[in-house]
């Protein structure tokens, strides 16, 4: 691992979230990630998986978290959701959609050039994060960690807690994207409709290349990627905890891309205990996840001591 620069320090709570950048080998690029720190020695740790568009910047900024995780002792770790290359290195397409490429790394290994050489978002969290998160934190536990994510994050956090139930105390997610592989944030769906053309929430036409084919180079090596599938291999010993916005417009719009209750239905065939938490009123946003933030925090917590 090469050496991790401290960015930035501030105090929050009795705490300090701590900001690093380091030369990451799995992705070729320099990543930045964040960290706060609890006021106590060897705190256990969440991870917290952003979603499309984010930097580690989002959750620390407007979550709220770091009250609760003072409280309980908790740690957070807050990576980014991609590479981000250097000007002269950045591949054709990176930056033209929000759904794909630069801020979209779908936390999958990409197997299709020319993404594979940097887009290696799974590895990076479960292997090189934590080895980074040791040498930048001694105060932390990493070695006792659980973890958690916002849509595309909490894709990212329910395939990674169920691909590997014994290094993840506990897993939820805040609306997270369900079933990747059949809704448009997954698929092109090419050969069904040359000109894909999906509306966004805020109205702008987004078309183009989708994760799965896009990293991956089909739908069918997505299922590998996608919960509502990795779920039927068996249950997790423990609970899941997922909170949805009952208003979210990513849920009742023209396409359900979150699919919380293919995700039920799912879990209920193999006997995972589900927790999943409709909230009447609440949308896709930051306000959803700083009013229930706290739950989750207890949820983890519990399961962490
Ligand atoms: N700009 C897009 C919408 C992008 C968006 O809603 N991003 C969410 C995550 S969506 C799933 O992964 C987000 O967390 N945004 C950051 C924030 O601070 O709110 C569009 O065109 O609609």
């Amino acid at each position: 691992l090469s050496a991790v620069t401290k960015l930035s320090t501030n105090n929050c709570f009795g705490g300090q979230w701590r900001r690093f950048q380091f030369d990451s080998s799995t992705t070729g690029t320099p990543m930045v990630f964040s960290v706060f720190v609890p006021p106590v020695q060897k705190a256990p740790c969440l991870f917290y998986l952003s979603g499309l568009t984010c930097t580690d910047e989002n959750f620390v900024q407007k979550a709220g978290a770091a009250r609760r995780a003072a409280e309980l002792g908790i740690a957070l770790v807050a990576p980014d959701t991609s590479p981000r290359l250097p000007e002269d290195r950045r591949l054709p397409g990176e930056d033209d959609s929000y759904d794909f490429g630069s801020g979209a790394g779908f936390y999958v290994d990409a197997t299709n050039y020319p993404w594979s050489q940097y887009y290696n978002m799974y590895s990076f969290v479960t292997q090189e994060l934590p080895e980074a998160v040791m040498v930048a934190c001694p105060e932390v536990d990493v070695q006792t960690r659980s973890i958690t994510g916002h849509s595309m994050g909490g894709h990212g956090a329910l395939t990674i807690g169920l691909k590997q139930p014994a290094v993840w105390r506990s897993v939820s997610a805040f609306s997270p994207i369900c079933n990747p592989t059949k809704v448009p944030w997954g698929p092109r769906r090419r050969d069904t409709q040359p000109v894909r053309q999906a509306r966004s929430v805020t109205g702008s036409i987004h078309t183009g290349q989708k994760a799965f084919e896009g990293y991956l180079g089909s739908v069918d090596a997505g299922l590998e990627h996608d919960a509502c599938e990795l779920v039927k291999k068996g249950p997790r010993s423990d609970a899941i905890l997922v909170s949805q916005g009952a208003d979210d417009d990513f849920l009742v719009g023209d396409t359900n891309q979150l699919q919380p209750e293919a995700f039920r239905s799912a879990c209920d065939g193999v006997g995972q205990e589900l927790d999943l938490r409709y909230e009447a009123g609440y949308d896709h946003s930051y306000f959803f996840i700083q009013s229930f933030i706290d739950e989750h925090l207890d949820f983890h917590a519990s399961r962490l001591k």
